[in-house]
Parts: C-alpha cells; sequence; structure tokens
C-alpha cells in the first residue's frame, strides 16, 4: 500500500462494537456477491463513463492555458454551479493557505481566487466592488451551457468587462469550460472566438471535478494537477480490486447501503480539518444527485437516497453532536482525520497554576483537533451510533485526487447496489424547466399557465 494512502476504519460500524444498531460479520458475508456484482457492473459500463478515465488524461492544455492566466492576472472568477463549483472550491480549500486570497502576492502561488457560486444579486454586484477588471479572468464552466445560473453571471460580468475594456478586450478576460460541440456557451465560444477547454459529453457535472473543471482553476493557483491525478489513479486502482473486502470504495459503498436498510438514511461527512470542509460540500451533491432517486432501473417507484449532511470537526461538536449522539438512530457518520497538517500552531505554558487550564500547557491546536476527533468517534460509537473513519497521512494534491476518485467510485458503486442511475437528475430538471417557465422562455409557456394556475389556488387562510 502507498504511504500516500487514505486507510479506511469500519470497525465502529460492527454490532460487537456498537451493539444493536451496527451491522453483523454475517450481514456483510451475506451481502458481499451483491457488492462484486455491482463492482463488475460498473466496471462493464467504464466505456460510457468518461469520469473514470480522468487520471490518464493529458493535461498540457489546461496547464498551457493557466499558464497564460497566471501571466496576465490577479484574479480568477469561476461562474458556474453545482459540479461546475463545488470542486473547484473545495480543492482550494484543501490545498491553499487558509486565507489565500489575503496573503501578499509574493506569499501566494498565483492569482487570488473567487467562486460566488450563487446568483444572489447583493453577491455579484458585490464581487464587481472589489474586482479589479483589467487584471482579472473569468472561467465560465458550464457542461450544457445553458444553466441559467451560470449564463446569467456570464452576461453580468461580460457586459461589465466590456463596458470598463471594450468589447475587443473580452478575449483575455474570458475562458469557458463548456461540451466541445453543444450548448449556447459552446455557440458563443465559436461566434466571439474565446479560448476554449473541453467538458467532454461522457463526464456528468457532479463527477467533472478532475477534468477541466477543477483541474484548470487548480493549476491558475499553482496546484500541482498531475499529482492530483496520480492520486486519482492510484484510487482507480484500489478500486478495480474485484474483492469487496479489498476495495475501499466498494466496500464504503456497501456498509452505507446496508445500514440504510436498517433506517440509518442520514450520511453526515464530518472531517476534523478545516482544509477538508468544503470536500464534505461537494460530496453532498454527489451523493445526492447520484442517489437520490424515484424509480429503480426497471421503472419501479423506490423513491430512495440517503441524505447526505456537512459537518465540521471541532466547530459542529458545539452544534450538531448533541443531536448525533442523542437524537433518532438515522445517521451513519464519515469521520476524515488528518495525520499530518501542513501548519502547526503550538500553545505556550500560560497558566500552569489554573487546574482546568493546565492541561493545554505545551500542547497545540493539532493535538487538540485530533484529541477532539477521536473523542466523539469515541462518544459517537458508545452511543451506539455507526461511523467509519477515513485517514489522510496529510491533505495534499496526491490524497484529494485520491479522495475525490474513491468516493466517485463509491458513488458508482452504491448506484448499482440502489439499482438505480446514479447519473441522471431527473429531480433537479423539473426546478430548471419551472424556473425557465417563470423567467419567460420561450416555448415554456403551458408550464408557466400551469404554474400561475397553481398560485391562484393558494388559500388565504394559510398565509399569516
Ligand atoms: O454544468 P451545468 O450544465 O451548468 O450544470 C450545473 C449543475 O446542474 C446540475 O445539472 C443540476 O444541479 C448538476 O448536475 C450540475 O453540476
Amino acid at each position: 500500500m502507498s504511504t500516500q494512502a487514505i486507510r479506511f476504519d469500519y470497525n465502529n460500524v460492527m454490532a460487537d462494537v456498537i451493539g444493536e444498531h451496527g451491522l453483523t460479520e454475517a450481514e456483510i458475508e451475506a451481502a458481499l456477491p451483491h457488492a462484486a456484482a455491482a463492482i463488475e457492473a460498473v466496471y462493464a459500463q467504464r466505456a460510457d463513463l468518461g469520469w473514470m478515465d480522468l487520471p490518464y488524461q493529458d493535461t498540457s492544455e489546461i496547464i498551457a492555458q493557466a499558464q497564460a492566466v497566471r501571466a496576465r492576472a490577479d484574479t480568477l472568477v469561476v461562474l458556474g454551479i453545482g459540479g461546475s463549483a463545488l470542486g473547484p472550491i473545495a480543492t482550494q480549500t484543501a490545498l491553499q493557505h487558509p486565507f489565500y486570497n489575503n496573503l501578499p502576492r509574493e506569499l501566494r502561488r498565483g492569482p487570488t481566487l473567487f467562486v460566488p457560486d450563487n446568483v444572489d444579486p447583493e453577491l455579484n454586484a458585490g464581487l464587481l466592488d472589489v474586482l479589479d477588471l483589467e487584471r482579472t479572468v473569468f472561467n465560465v464552466i458550464t457542461k450544457s451551457g445553458t444553466t441559467a445560473e451560470t449564463m446569467a453571471s456570464f452576461i453580468y460580468f461580460r457586459e461589465a468587462l466590456a463596458k470598463r475594456l471594450g468589447k475587443d478586450k473580452l478575449i483575455d478576460h474570458l475562458v469557458l469550460t463548456t461540451d466541445p460541440k453543444k450548448g449556447a456557451l459552446r455557440q458563443i465560444a465559436d461566434r466571439e472566438g474565446y479560448p476554449t477547454l473541453p467538458l467532454p459529453a461522457s463526464v456528468g457535472g457532479r463527477f467533472s471535478e478532475l477534468c477541466a473543471v477543477g483541474l484548470f482553476p487548480a493549476a491558475v493557483t499553482g496546484i500541482d494537477i498531475n499529482e492530483m491525478l496520480a492520486g486519482a489513479a492510484y484510487a482507480d486502482k484500489r478500486s478495480q480490486e474485484r474483492d469487496p473486502r479489498k476495495n475501499p470504495a466498494a466496500m464504503c459503498a456497501l456498509i452505507q447501503f446496508l445500514l440504510d436498510k436498517k433506517g440509518k438514511n442520514m450520511v453526515v461527512m464530518m472531517p476534523y480539518a478545516q482544509r477538508l470542509r468544503d470536500v464534505a460540500d461537494w460530496f453532498r451533491q454527489l451523493w445526492a444527485e447520484s442517489l437520490g432517486k424515484r424509480v429503480d432501473r426497471a421503472g419501479n417507484v423506490v423513491n430512495v437516497g440517503p441524505t447526505p449532511i456537512k459537518s465540521l470537526g471541532a466547530t459542529d461538536q458545539h452544534s450538531q453532536v448533541q443531536l448525533y449522539a442523542e437524537g433518532p438512530f438515522d445517521k451513519l457518520m464519515h469521520f476524515l482525520f488528518v495525520e499530518q497538517f501542513q501548519l502547526e500552531a503550538p500553545l505556550s505554558n500560560a497558566y500552569p497554576d489554573i487546574n482546568e487550564l493546565s492541561y493545554l500547557d505545551g500542547k497545540s491546536f493539532s493535538q487538540l483537533l485530533k484529541a477532539e476527533g477521536e473523542a466523539t468517534q469515541l462518544a459517537i460509537a458508545e452511543a451506539g451510533r455507526p461511523s467509519m473513519a477515513h485517514y489522510f497521512p496529510a491533505v495534499n494534491a496526491y490524497t484529494l485526487g485520491q479522495f475525490y476518485y474513491m468516493l466517485e467510485m463509491q458513488t458508482a458503486f452504491a448506484g448499482e447496489l440502489y439499482n438505480i442511475n446514479a447519473f441522471d437528475q431527473p429531480g433537479v430538471e423539473a426546478g430548471k424547466i419551472a424556473t425557465y417557465a417563470l423567467m419567460g422562455r420561450e416555448g415554456y409557456d403551458a408550464r408557466r399557465h400551469e404554474i400561475e394556475q397553481a398560485r391562484g389556488r393558494s388559500r388565504s387562510e394559510f398565509i399569516i
């Protein structure tokens, strides 16, 4: 096993450790053939699942374009939503200085990065207040090339650029990441000549972090993207193991599936490292959009899907852990632990004479955070609640790429276990259609009429 391997520990889901809410060895043993079949089924689809091959892509074009942006910009703004924003945010938080944008330029590895990730008017108008547009590049990311939020952001910031710098300068301030052939943004790129990067048709939005979507912003801010891919390739190797017991992604999927069947239908990801906070956010989309489904592959109504929840140690010990420890037995926890932090914050011997504080003397923040993580894990287990732990030797480009890929494979395996299509999102499409109707998009009149009628049926006694 690589010294950079993330270790996966599932002792604390076992019934002999936590009691009746855990899994027995016999339950796991009986389900192993199902997990083995899920592994086979996913690899049988590999030709259609382009994200599975991303660890082996040629990154030279991404790096070349990133170098060009590094040379001409002080700020990169990513305009995207869902998979087109959550991954770039997670990677930045995980691999850069915690106050990266506030560091002086000579201590940063590249331009500052902003990912507004919403169409809130104040957020976007406010962002314009802090940007020096002459030294800003916008990376517009959308697979479909039509998503309302992203295209509205593109129109808004393109207009601001055009007003400030003139239309002929737009080409130096926009890089578009989208489908190589389809969509409105592709059409615009072809018509107006902006530089582009491909978001391959076979890579779904929430599985796109390891293509140009995530790699380009990461490379612009100086992250070693080939190292991320090396980590992902290592996770690919481990995920190909046909024996589920030796395959962390498959085992992790199987445990979550079995516990869901026993009523643990909430999955809490709780990193004990600030760097991994936004990875838990990225995981929420991956897990929720992939597994939350109305029908199974045969068309039966099943309404399945565990609810992913993000949490952060130690912060949420003082907000959520009371519920996790004593509330309903409906949760499974993923603890993410880091063995080696990049920065250390030691504590001095400040108050040796004050009994309640002397235990802190000469310790460090990492000791305290690790102790709090272990203590919470123990308390959750003693309260009879299942949890798993993922141990990162350190958070770096290699382990991050490895973890992303492992979670993607875990999601694909889980899709097979639930017998649903993990790669579509019909529930989100319904919301998109209603938005188009409300915004007056051509071709959506009938839907707008239905919504207006429903509004008319709203009863005043229920409005106070
Ligand atoms: O990349 P696009 O096409 O703009 O889509 C953005 C997001 O919208 C969704 O389609 C629905 O939320 C996600 O799957 C995707 O990541």
